[in-house]
């Protein structure tokens, strides 16, 4: 997996409000950077305009390889099972099969649970999952460490060295220490 994201001089405009400028990031095979700062300085916009959903008002980005973003929108189809929500997301992503992913993250045993009826941390295990059914060579995770217990959390932390390991890049939001090597990105450093 060769992973690259570069960014260049991004500044960030929400309605009227400019919140970060003059932010560069080069990031390469094997990098971890968690992203910090307070409530609504705009780390979840940050990842956006990284993943390219949202447009920087200033700067450039360029990305190496395609891109898994878990931001908290779990998009599980509640009239589907689990089983069969995350089947429809492996037809997606090209994935034969899903078993063990589920496997890893616990969740096989839930497989016929309609989503609905999944806690908060079990949904998050699935979003995770859904990042194991390809390999993309650059995660983008908004606080995925909210709502999960501490083995699941530990268990993340695996799974993130493992992809950095494998070549993969990681940037994730979290407003709690990680329990991973990772530098760290101040996003007050660059409030406008
Ligand atoms: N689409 C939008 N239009 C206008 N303002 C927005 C939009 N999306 C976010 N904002 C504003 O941009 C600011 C940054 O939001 P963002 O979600 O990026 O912050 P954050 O650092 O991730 O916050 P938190 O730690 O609370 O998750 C907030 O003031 C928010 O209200």
């Amino acid at each position: 997996m060769q992973a690259r994201l570069l960014a260049t001089d991004i500044a960030c405009l929400r309605g009227e409000r400019l919140l970060f400028r003059k932010l560069g990031l080069d990031l390469g095979p094997g990098d971890l950077l968690q992203v910090r700062g307070p409530n609504g300085i705009g780390k979840s916009s940050l990842l956006r305009i990284l993943a390219g959903l949202a447009r920087p008002f200033a700067g450039t980005i360029e990305r190496g390889g395609e891109i898994g973003l878990m931001d908290g929108r779990h998009a599980l189809d509640s009239d589907r099972t689990l089983g069969d929500a995350l089947a429809f997301w492996a037809r997606l992503d090209g994935c034969a099969d899903t078993a063990k992913p589920m496997a890893r993250l616990g969740i096989d045993t839930l497989a016929d649970i309609p989503t609905a009826y999944l806690s908060t941390g079990q949904k998050q295990r699935a979003v995770i999952a859904r990042l194991l059914f390809r390999a993309r060579p650059i995660w983008l995770l908004d606080e995925p460490f909210a709502g999960l217990d501490s083995p699941s959390q530990t268990l993340l932390a695996e799974l993130v060295a493992e992809h950095c390991g494998a070549g993969g890049l990681c940037v994730f939001v979290s407003h709690q220490p990680a329990d991973l090597p990772a530098r760290t990105l101040d996003l007050a450093d660059y409030a406008a």
